[in-house]
């Protein structure tokens, strides 16, 4: 897997308050690092492993430096509070693609999940552009060949694109076609879509392909009546669930650090509506937290939010 890099030893660091009590601890500290890549050893636990690509969203005409996203966030998780069963959190690396070699990249994404998959870990990865997702889903659709797989995007956007070459606008439709290919369903419900960012042409392709979808105002306006009862049929429907967030989904002031910055967006208070009952049903298999762009935060707010919706995450899906 020569794409993979271990993460530099300065990431996982922070304030030490151990001396203050035994159980006085920060993720830094309660992290697994083994320093390579053996998933093997890791079973139950949570791997998590960053994805260092800017060039899903260069192809798609955004603005590059999720590249630099994964160790940012990894440092904005370090100095938060390790509870108990955070320990679960097993540092896998980070796979970084080379200039215009996306496929390749997203092809090594793909086989270090599908192996932590297969050791029975689950996966939680740091992007990269949403072309992450396009690996990660395939991966578990690859790793649970028959079972029903529940993928769940919170997004401003609905990442059907058709285009020439992959990118970070195409991620979904890839994954329609994979599982055309494997002839089983794809149960795609994208939950934040704005309808001002999304040509008309792209709610046509989700139409045509089922795709469950609840707007950002419908998200704001009607969460009760829809986004729960939705997230309750995904529970209930499917066998495992794919959990992928597009930061963008956020609105600009809480997350201004993506390549496009939604004006209205879901907020965070919100956003942990939807993700706590995905994280406790016994069935969320993966996450990932997608197009965080560091070159674009203010004094580092957005990685902060960014921390906390991926702390909240670890903690609700203790095993
Ligand atoms: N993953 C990203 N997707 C958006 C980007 C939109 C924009 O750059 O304005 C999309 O392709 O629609
Ligand atoms: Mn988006
Ligand atoms: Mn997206």
């Amino acid at each position: 897997m020569t794409l993979w890099h271990p993460v530099e030893p300065t990431v996982w660091q922070g304030r030490d308050d151990s001396a203050e009590a035994a159980n006085a601890l920060r993720v830094f500290q309660t992290i697994a690092s083994p320093g390579d890549f053996s998933p093997q050893q890791y079973r139950g636990k949570v791997a998590l492993l960053g994805f260092e690509c800017d060039e899903g969203v260069k192809r798609n005409q955004g603005r590059a430096g999720a590249a630099q996203g994964p160790d940012v966030l990894r440092k904005a998780l370090a100095g938060m509070a390790s509870q108990p069963g955070h320990g679960q959190l097993v540092e896998m690396g980070n796979i970084r693609a080379l200039p215009d070699k996306l496929e390749e990249a997203q092809q090594a994404l793909h086989d270090a999940l599908l192996a932590c998959q297969r050791s029975r870990m689950r996966t939680l990865v740091f992007g990269g552009g949403h072309e992450t997702a396009f690996a990660h889903g395939c991966a578990i659709l690859d790793a649970f060949p028959h079972e029903r797989i529940g993928i769940i995007n919170l997004d401003a956007h609905l990442d059907l694109r058709h285009a020439q070459r992959a990118s970070s606008g195409t991620p979904f439709r890839q994954l329609a076609l994979h599982c055309e290919a494997q002839q089983r369903g794809f149960h795609y419900s994208c939950i934040g879509a704005s309808v001002a960012a999304n040509t008309q042409a792209l709610w046509d392709e989700a139409a045509n392909r089922n795709v469950t979808v609840i707007d950002d105002l419908a998200v704001l306006h009607t969460f009760d009546d829809r986004v729960m009862p939705e997230i309750a049929r995904n529970i209930a429907s499917y066998d495992r669930l794919y959990l992928t967030i597009d930061l963008d989904v956020l609105p600009a002031w809480e997350m201004p650090a993506v390549s496009a910055p939604a004006a209205l967006g879901i907020p965070l208070a919100l956003l942990l509506r939807i993700v706590e009952p995905l994280c406790r049903s016994g069935k969320l298999q993966a996450v990932d937290l997608v197009e965080y762009n560091p070159l674009f935060d203010h004094h580092g707010a957005g990685a902060k939010v960014a921390a906390r919706l991926a702390w909240q995450i670890l903690h609700w899906w203790r095993g």
